[in-house]
């Protein structure tokens, strides 16, 4: 015979009560917590997640499917399992991580609490099966839910800040590469594609991963250009692609659904294309000639006119655009624009996205 104590709710005060339980008891008790603990840790992941998917997203299909997925845990919670809860003599309720009492943006919220629901549905699983037979498939079910759950809200808040975005810096090699891109997002930008055709991969993934950090810190997209591979291992939101980089159809098979896939277009028949294979965007240009894409013909601002009429998907006209002539390719319906130089090369990065903003948000977006 062993004793062991535990909290007795009635008197609304810690108890230690001490009985007689066999080993089998006492082994039961403690799944009980361990199922009761879980199940709470479960569905309070659950409501931190709903209340982004509603008050912040304002998508009822994502709410719904949290509000699900915690009623149908609540059906596990049953009185036998709460009877068994043992808050005050809980060590590890007063165990945080340093990292629980600081986040960094919504998205590493979401993150830790996904993290968590999982973690959670897991030991439900695993325990679940000494409880009752259907336990712990019903918790791989659910487990499986929380996955689908999480990628779909991250690819839903990467397309409505996409569709939000109009103004695109795509990056140049500089010495002050960072300071740069944190300038222009303070001035508001919330979309950046790292570009370094020279570079070695060891600079790229060095310089990827702090950009990717930085913009996400700012709540920003942050995209790369050509590589699919360096994407993937800096977790960037998507990639950009030219008309000689990989099709479509293969860096979707290796992204997902949920992360962006851009491409270049610079005529009517690759913006149908793209259109066709699933990009999330389009580059329309280059507008203007550039230094920046030396030999590159310019497309001119018929085919912006062209884009204005034609593309069911966001475009961003890119190619020799500045502040001072930002207001023609708005003229020919632009809505969105990409620059490289005119923010890389501006004395105050802050101050230019702030202008560059201010024209384009003149205009109401179509899509
Ligand atoms: C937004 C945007 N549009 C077009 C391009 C050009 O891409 P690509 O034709 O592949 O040329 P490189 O940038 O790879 O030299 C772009 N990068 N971004
Ligand atoms: C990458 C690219 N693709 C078409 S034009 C262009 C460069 C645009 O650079 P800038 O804004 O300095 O003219
Ligand atoms: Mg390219």
């Amino acid at each position: 015979m062993k004793e062991a104590g535990y909290y007795d709710e009635s008197t609304n005060g810690v108890v230690v009560m001490v009985e007689p339980y066999s080993q089998k008891e006492l082994i039961q008790q403690v799944v009980y917590r361990i199922l009761d603990a879980n199940l709470d840790r479960a569905r309070e992941g659950l409501r931190i997640i709903e209340e982004w998917c509603r008050f912040g997203l304002n998508n009822a299909q994502l709410s719904a499917e949290c509000k699900q997925l915690r009623q149908e845990i609540a059906i596990w919670h049953t009185a036998e399992l709460r009877a068994a809860r043992n808050t005050p003599g809980d060590r590890g309720t007063e165990l945080t991580h340093p990292q629980e009492e600081q986040r960094s943006s919504v998205k590493s919220l979401l993150q830790a609490n996904f993290c968590r629901v999982q973690e959670a549905l897991r030991v439900l699983e695993e325990y679940g099966k000494l409880y009752h037979p259907n336990m712990g498939p019903a918790f791989k079910q659910m487990r499986y839910r929380v996955y689908t759950l999480e990628s779909n809200l991250m690819g839903y808040q990467r397309h409505q800040l996409l569709l939000r975005s109009r103004l695109y810096l795509v990056t140049s090699p500089s010495e002050s590469l960072l300071a740069t891109v944190e300038a222009a997002l303070k001035g508001g930008l919330t979309l950046v594609q790292y570009r370094d055709k020279t570079a070695d991969d060891t600079l790229r993934l060095e310089q990827a991963t702090k950009l990717r950090q930085l913009c996400h810190s700012y709540g920003a997209l942050f995209i790369i250009n050509d590589r699919v591979d360096l994407a993937l291992a800096v977790d960037a939101d998507g990639v950009h692609l030219g008309q000689q980089d990989m099709p479509i159809a293969i860096a979707r098979q290796l992204l997902g659904p949920q992360r962006l896939i851009g491409r270049s277009t610079t005529n009517s028949d690759e913006m149908q294309q793209a259109i066709t294979e699933g990009a999330d965007y389009i580059g329309v240009g280059p507008v203007y000639e550039t230094p920046t894409k030396v030999g590159k013909a310019a497309a001119g601002l018929e085919y912006v006119s062209y884009a204005a009429a034609n593309s069911s998907i966001p475009w961003f006209v890119i190619g020799g655009i500045d502040a001072n002539n930002i207001n023609d390719v708005i003229d020919a319906g632009a809505e969105r624009v990409a620059v490289v130089r005119s923010l890389m090369q501006a004395e105050q990065p802050t101050l230019v996205t702030q202008y560059l903003l201010s024209q384009l948000n003149r205009v109401k977006p179509e899509t």
